[in-house]
C-alpha cells in the first residue's frame, strides 16, 4: 500500500454485521473483498459492487486490511489459518481486525500466533446490530497498538458511528465487550419475561410496549428487540446461540476468576433452554418462547413454548 493509495479491504463473515459492514466500505469507496461459505451471502455483495470469494485464500494476496466477522474464536483460527485460509498468502506486514465477539484470553493467543507470521492484529468487537452495521453507525471497542489505529483509522471510521480506543493490549477491547453482553443477554432475557408476564396478565402487547418504552422500565434492548416479538417475526437479527456463546464467555471467564455473576448465569439458562428447545438459529427475542401459557402475537393459541403437558412445542429452525 502506498500512502496516497486507500489500503484494500477484505471481510470474512458476511452474515447479520459482516454483510452491513462490508457494504459500508463498498459505500465508502474502499475496494472490498468478501468471503462467505453461503453462495447468496456472496451473491449478494458482488451485487453490492464487492468482490465476492467462496474461501479467505482467494483474498489473500490482493488486500491489506482484513475484518474477521465470523461467529466465535474457533471460526476466526479457521479462516486464517485452516486449508483455504488467508495464510499463508496475506502479505507480511498485513493487518487483521478481529470483529467477532471472543474471550480476551483468545483474541491475545490469536495476536501471538499471527506474529509469528509478521501479521498485526486489532482487537475490534462491535456493537449496535445489523441495522447500524449497515448504516456504518456500529460502536467498535477496540485495543492495540496506536501505529495500528493509525492505519485501521479510515476503515474504522466507515464503519462506526464512534470508536474507543481501549488501551494497547490485545483482549483489553473484549473484556469490555464482555461487560456490554452481560448487560445486552440480562436485558433481553428481561424484556423477554417482562413482555410473557405482562401477555399473562392480559395486558395488550403492543399497548404494553409502547407505555415500557415511556417509562423507567425500558432498555435499548426492549426497544429494539419487542418489536420482533409483536411483528411474530424470529428471522435472526441476532440468534438465540448467539448469547448462548456471548453470556457462555461472560459466565466461564467469571467462573475462572472466582467471579459471581448471579444475573449472566440465569439469563444464559433461559437462552440455552430455548436453544434447546430448537430456536437456536431463530432471533434472540425468540427467548420468550420459553414461557408457558401465553400466546404470542403471530402464533395459536398454546404455540409458545412448552404445553401445560410439558413437551416442547416444535417452532422450526429460522
Ligand atoms: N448479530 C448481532 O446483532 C451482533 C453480532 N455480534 C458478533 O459479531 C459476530 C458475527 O455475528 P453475526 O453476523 O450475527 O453472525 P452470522 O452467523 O449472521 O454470520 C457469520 C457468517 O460467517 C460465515 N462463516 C462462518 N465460517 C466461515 C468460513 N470458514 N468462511 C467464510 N465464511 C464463514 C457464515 O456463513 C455467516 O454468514 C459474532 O461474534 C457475534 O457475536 C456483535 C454485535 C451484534
Ligand atoms: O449489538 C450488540 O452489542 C449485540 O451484542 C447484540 O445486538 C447481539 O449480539
Amino acid at each position: 500500500m502506498t500512502t496516497t493509495q486507500r489500503p484494500r479491504i477484505g471481510v470474512i463473515g458476511l452474515g447479520s454485521m459482516g454483510m452491513g459492514m462490508a457494504m459500508s466500505l463498498v459505500r465508502a469507496g474502499f475496494e472490498t473483498w468478501g468471503c462467505d461459505l453461503r453462495e447468496e451471502a456472496r451473491a449478494s455483495f458482488a451485487g453490492a459492487g464487492g468482490h465476492a470469494v467462496a474461501t479467505p485464500a482467494e483474498m489473500a494476496a490482493e488486500v491489506e486490511i482484513v475484518l474477521t466477522v465470523v461467529v466465535n474464536a474457533e471460526q476466526t483460527r479457521a479462516v486464517l489459518f485452516d486449508d483455504n485460509g488467508l495464510l499463508p498468502g496475506l502479505k507480511p506486514g498485513s493487518l487483521v481486525i478481529s470483529c467477532a465477539t471472543c474471550a480476551p484470553d483468545a483474541v491475545q493467543a490469536l495476536g501471538s500466533d499471527l506474529a509469528a507470521h509478521d501479521i498485526h492484529l486489532l482487537d475490534a468487537p462491535i456493537s449496535g446490530g445489523s441495522v447500524k452495521a449497515a448504516a456504518g453507525q456500529l460502536t467498535i471497542m477496540a485495543s492495540g497498538p496506536a501505529t495500528l489505529f493509525a492505519r485501521a483509522d479510515s476503515v474504522l471510521d466507515a464503519l462506526a458511528a464512534k470508536v474507543f480506543r481501549l488501551g494497547e493490549g490485545l483482549g483489553q477491547g473484549s473484556q469490555v465487550k464482555l461487560v456490554n453482553q452481560l448487560l445486552a443477554g440480562v436485558h433481553i432475557a428481561a424484556a423477554a419475561e417482562a413482555m410473557a408476564y405482562g401477555i399473562r396478565g392480559g395486558c395488550d402487547p403492543q399497548t404494553l410496549y409502547e407505555v415500557i418504552t415511556q417509562s423507567a422500565g425500558n432498555s435499548w434492548m426492549f426497544e429494539n428487540r419487542v418489536p420482533h416479538i409483536l411483528a411474530g417475526d424470529y428471522t435472526p437479527h441476532s440468534a438465540v446461540d448467539i448469547f448462548v456463546k456471548d453470556l457462555g464467555i461472560v459466565h466461564d471467564t467469571a467462573h475462572r476468576d472466582k467471579f459471581p455473576l448471579p444475573l449472566t448465569a440465569q439469563a444464559l439458562s433461559q437462552f440455552t433452554l430455548a436453544s434447546a428447545q430448537g430456536l437456536g438459529r431463530q432471533d434472540d427475542s425468540a427467548v420468550i418462547k420459553v414461557y408457558p401459557g401465553i400466546t404470542l402475537p403471530g402464533t395459536a393459541a398454546n404455540d409458545a413454548g412448552f404445553d401445560f403437558d410439558g413437551g416442547p412445542n416444535d417452532h422450526g429452525g429460522a
